[in-house]
């Protein structure tokens, strides 16, 4: 199941950008404030009229699927997203049963789990710091079981112990079959812990590769104007400037 971009504008915010998203793989967007990285990813998730071009999915344009059924298959977790209403941490979570019609428990104390949410279940959400909101609304999307999880900086909150244990689950989860496509700033991250890496820069694809080819020295040079230099073990790398 492919998720893919077809020459996809959207007015002065992204120009032509064509790409496709592969399933079982963590997919990093990256590129400077303001590059469109959110923009593609609000599209992606079926949120953004398009000027021109159009999101697939399996080949189908995204826009024939009935909210639903998008909803079943596409989990997005918007920068800074909202909640409606101060409701405890549990019952947010099984609100992302909602697509499915159910309030099935298995996943949602899957999530919790996942996200070390089980000392704050009953908490109400205004009563949360800002990463531990951040974790909830992951966990919401995580219980929709979708196909595809769309995530717009899920680790920009959170301590490392926390960021690296979200990253081991998002690979779980694309282990056993879902595509992840996450929105980064920290280009490490992104080198040491994505399978692609997309770049934008001023709504252009910059690059889209591995994270050696697409977020190589020569790319950071030219798309952040940082001179830069990779250093460390594979797996390891940190970025220094020079
Ligand atoms: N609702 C909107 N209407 C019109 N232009 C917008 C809207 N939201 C964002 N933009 C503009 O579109 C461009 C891309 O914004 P976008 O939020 O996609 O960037 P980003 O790469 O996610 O940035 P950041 O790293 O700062 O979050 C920016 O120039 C921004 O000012």
């Amino acid at each position: 199941m492919i998720l893919s971009v077809h020459k996809l504008s959207v007015t002065s915010r992204l120009q032509d950008v064509s790409a496709a998203f592969a399933p079982g793989k963590i997919t990093a967007i990256c590129g400077p404030n303001g590059a469109g990285k959110s923009t593609l990813l609000s599209a992606l998730a079926g949120l953004l009229k398009s000027e021109s071009g159009e999101v697939r999915i399996d080949g189908d344009s995204l826009a024939n699927l009935a909210p639903r059924e998008r909803a079943k298959r596409i989990g997005f977790l918007p920068q800074n997203g909202e909640v409606a209403w101060d409701v405890a941490v549990r019952n947010l979570i099984t609100l992302g049963r909602i697509p499915h019609g159910d309030a099935a428990q298995a996943p949602v104390d899957q999530a919790i789990m996942a996200l070390d949410l089980a000392v704050l279940q009953d908490r109400p959400i205004s009563k949360l710091s800002g990463g531990e909101r951040g974790r909830a609304l992951l966990a919401r999307v995580l219980a929709g079981e979708p196909d595809w999880i769309l995530a717009d900086e899920p680790l920009a909150a959170l301590d490392i112990a926390h960021q690296l244990a979200l990253i081991g689950h998002l690979r779980k989860v694309a282990d056993d079959g879902a595509g992840v496509v996450i929105v980064l700033h920290d280009l490490a991250l992104a080198m040491n812990h994505a399978d692609r890496v997309l770049v934008l820069d001023q709504g252009r694809l910059a690059a889209n590769g591995t994270p050696e080819e697409a977020l190589s020295e020569a790319v950071i040079a030219d798309v952040w104007g940082v001179k830069a230099k990779w250093i460390g073990e594979e797996g390891a790398k940190a970025l220094v400037s020079q």
